[in-house]
């Protein structure tokens, strides 16, 4: 045996930083084995069906996976790009813009993005950071709501790679920022700036990706969490109850999920008279197949279909400066007591207290 060779990861040098801003995932291609492959992986997780697992797996693997891969295919086909999914497009973009943000604010860090669900994956990435060196890692999820399916799942992704791994970086997870001051500005200026551009709408709908009702009876904060987020929006665009609406998108089976339902909501929205509806999808980070095919697409269609005249959809943060902004915040205030500043930008940040300090003294 020899103890020559260095380490994966140095032991003297300050410890290095790694942010991983983690994602659902998203099939490889357009195509039905892709959406095969994605789809177990996605809908075997215990986290995502919350049923008894062998009725489950056999529902999945005898009907389910039988046959949704290639209708859904045929949805992923109508809003792929040249460049691929939009979800990982998206993603992809965000993680560099929020190293550059961060990098700008004086933190040296490494940031990566990571998939659940496909490539690339939580266990790869975290491989990554370490053999970069880094000791200690910030996940941020890119769920601003808390659940069960999506937020604990990325953080079991984590742990199941922690299980196989010796020498443990230090970890720190992002639970939620639903209610984050930040995250809730670059919502309502989004919307501003919407409506600046394209007109205002009678009402604004506020469409959640959906979950199982029993989740929330089983204690899932993720309901309470949409219902506040719409709050907040609704109270920074100055909205009335009147004028906006919560609800939630994707019901995936038979069983009940969260309501009021976004599609049948527009229905009814529209025979009652509603012409103009502005809609806005604050769950999702980015723009995926579930905003830009079940809504800006499907539920349009719904909306006209049933007397509704104008549906104008507002596209997700993305990688608006504001988005990344409220997303730069908040990685920099978990990041706190893991010193990450260069000695410069750490000696800048030291004059510009001292002369606020001075400047408080003097007056
Ligand atoms: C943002 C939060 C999300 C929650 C909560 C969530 C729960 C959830 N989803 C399914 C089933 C499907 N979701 C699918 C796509 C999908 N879901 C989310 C986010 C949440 N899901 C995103 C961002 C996406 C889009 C991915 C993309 O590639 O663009 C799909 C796949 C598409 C399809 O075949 O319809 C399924 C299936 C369940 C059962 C669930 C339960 C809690
Ligand atoms: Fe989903
Ligand atoms: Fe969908």
């Amino acid at each position: 045996m020899s103890f020559q060779s260095e380490p994966a990861f140095s032991h003297g040098s300050a410890p290095k930083i790694g942010v991983l801003f983690c994602n659902l995932g998203t099939p490889e291609a357009a195509t039905a084995p892709a959406l095969r492959r994605y789809l177990a992986q996605f809908l075997g997780d215990p986290r995502v069906v919350e049923i008894p697992r062998l009725v489950w797996l056999a529902i999945l693997h005898g009907i389910i996976l039988r046959v949704r891969p290639a209708k859904s295919a045929a949805k992923y086909a109508s809003v792929w790009t040249p460049e691929g999914s939009p979800l990982k497009v998206w993603t992809e973009k965000q993680a560099k813009l929020l190293q550059g943000q961060l990098g700008q604010r004086g933190h040296h860090l490494v940031v990566r993005y990571a998939m659940r669900y496909g490539q690339p994956a939580i266990a790869a990435q975290l491989d990554a950071l370490r053999a970069e060196g880094v000791t200690r890692v910030l996940v941020l999820p890119a769920y601003p709501q808390y659940s069960a399916a999506t937020t604990a799942s990325v953080v079991d992704d984590v742990a199941r790679w922690a299980l196989k791994t010796r020498h443990l970086p230090e970890l720190r997870f992002i639970n939620r920022y639903h209610d984050d001051p930040a995250y809730i500005a670059a919502l309502a200026e989004s919307v501003r700036s919407h409506w600046q551009r394209e007109g205002r709408g009678d009402k604004l709908l506020m469409s959640f990706h959906g979950m199982p009702a029993r989740t929330l009876a089983l204690g899932d904060p993720y309901h309470c969490e949409c219902l506040k987020t719409g709050r907040l929006l609704a109270e920074a665009l100055g909205l009335g109850k009147e004028q906006y609406l919560v609800t939630f998108q994707s019901r995936f089976g038979k069983a009940k999920w969260l309501e009021p339902y976004t599609e049948p909501s527009l229905i009814q929205l529209a025979r009652q008279g509603l012409k103009s509806v502005d809609v806005i999808c604050p769950g999702f980070s980015a723009d995926c197949l579930e905003t830009l095919e079940e809504i800006a697409q499907e539920a349009q269609q719904a909306f006209k279909n049933a007397g509704g005249q104008r549906f104008s959809y507002i596209p997700c943060l993305n990688d608006s400066p504001a988005g990344m902004r409220a997303l730069a915040e908040l990685a920099e205030r978990h990041l706190q007591g893991w010193p990450s500043k260069t000695p410069s930008a750490a000696a800048e940040l030291q004059q510009q207290r001292q002369r606020a300090l001075d400047a408080g003294a003097s007056r």
